[in-house]
């Protein structure tokens, strides 16, 4: 589904939390959506999801105005950390609901995911650890495949084993049934391969929307002795570095040349790709005028 954002404010009293955002998704991919806390993600999703109007600005999704709109609504999927469930209904209650209301719902494979995160049916909500309810999110926000469908840190609660296991559900689920998903995370290394195109917030804006592999094309990471990579480094910005003994691993913004890196390359340094984390941490942890 493609989403169309104009002029998009969302306002809590005096706080903006989205100021005034323009935004095209194309859809038919996975999005990341990358931002400090409080940088407005969740505000952006609800007004996109239709949980929250616009102070300002409209959002449309496939061409049609998204607030209370009961087609978008059908085709769309907010799942987040909260759960939106009655604490006292039982899991298979609020199975049972998703597959009244999604027209797009599969119960099969919601059986099936319900069986890969140990989850058991008949308890309820209640009863559920941290974990066990973000993978009853999951459960519920992949089941549905809605073609709109947008998981708000709704899996941030899931243990390592349990992520791994969503991120290859994810993966395996959207190359079968395509469809537009939104992630938002914190967890940026570990979900950026999942990632078609990344969007990032900062301070209610977004300051980027672009392809995950031309984000990691804007730096590269320099490794080598210590004092080489020094050299190599002189004059451009550092957006992060370590240092082992008389290793040192730097990662640059700014583009170069095959001449530079060949170079580099003389000198025993060895170059690799940027890390969209390095790359966020930098982004948005500026003053607000030197971040645009
Ligand atoms: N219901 C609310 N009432 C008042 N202010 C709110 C409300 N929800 C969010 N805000 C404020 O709006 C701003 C953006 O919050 P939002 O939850 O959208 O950010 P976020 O990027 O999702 O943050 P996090 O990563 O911490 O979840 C923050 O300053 C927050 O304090």
């Amino acid at each position: 589904m493609s989403i169309e954002i104009r002029e998009l404010t969302v306002r809590y009293g005096g706080t903006v939390a989205v100021d005034g955002v323009d935004l095209d998704l194309a859809g038919g991919k996975i999005y990341g959506l990358l931002g400090r806390n409080g940088s407005g993600k969740t505000s952006l999703l609800s007004a996109i999801a239709s949980y929250r109007k616009p102070s300002s600005g409209i959002v449309r999704i496939d061409g049609e105005e998204a607030f209370e709109n009961p087609r978008v609504a059908r085709r769309t999927c907010f799942i987040r950390d909260t759960l939106d469930l009655s604490d006292s209904d039982r899991l298979r209650t609020a199975l049972d609901l998703a597959a009244r209301l999604r027209p797009t719902w599969d119960g099969s494979y919601a059986a099936h995911l319900i069986e890969v995160f140990g989850l058991n049916p008949r308890k309820r909500v209640s009863s559920l650890s941290r974990g066990q309810r973000s993978a009853f999110g999951v459960v519920l926000g992949l089941a549905a495949r809605t073609p709109l469908t947008i998981l708000d840190e709704s899996y941030l609660g899931m243990d390592a084993v349990a992520r791994t296991l969503f991120y290859r559900e994810l993966l395996d689920d959207y190359l079968r049934h395509p469809r537009t998903i939104i992630l938002s995370t914190h967890l940026i290394e570990e979900v950026a391969d999942l990632f078609e195109r990344v969007i990032i917030m900062d301070r209610g804006r977004v300051i980027v929307h672009d392809e995950t592999d031309a984000l990691r094309g804007r730096g590269v990471t320099v490794t080598g002795p210590a004092e080489a990579v020094t050299s190599f480094v002189a004059g451009h910005a550092v957006l992060g570095e370590q240092s082992l003994g008389g290793v040192r691993a730097v990662t640059l913004d700014g583009h170069f040349t095959a001449g530079d890196i060949e170079r580099g390359e003389a000198a025993g340094l060895s170059f690799g790709p940027i890390g969209i984390q390095d790359l966020f941490v930098h982004l948005t942890s500026q003053p607000l005028e030197a971040s645009r």
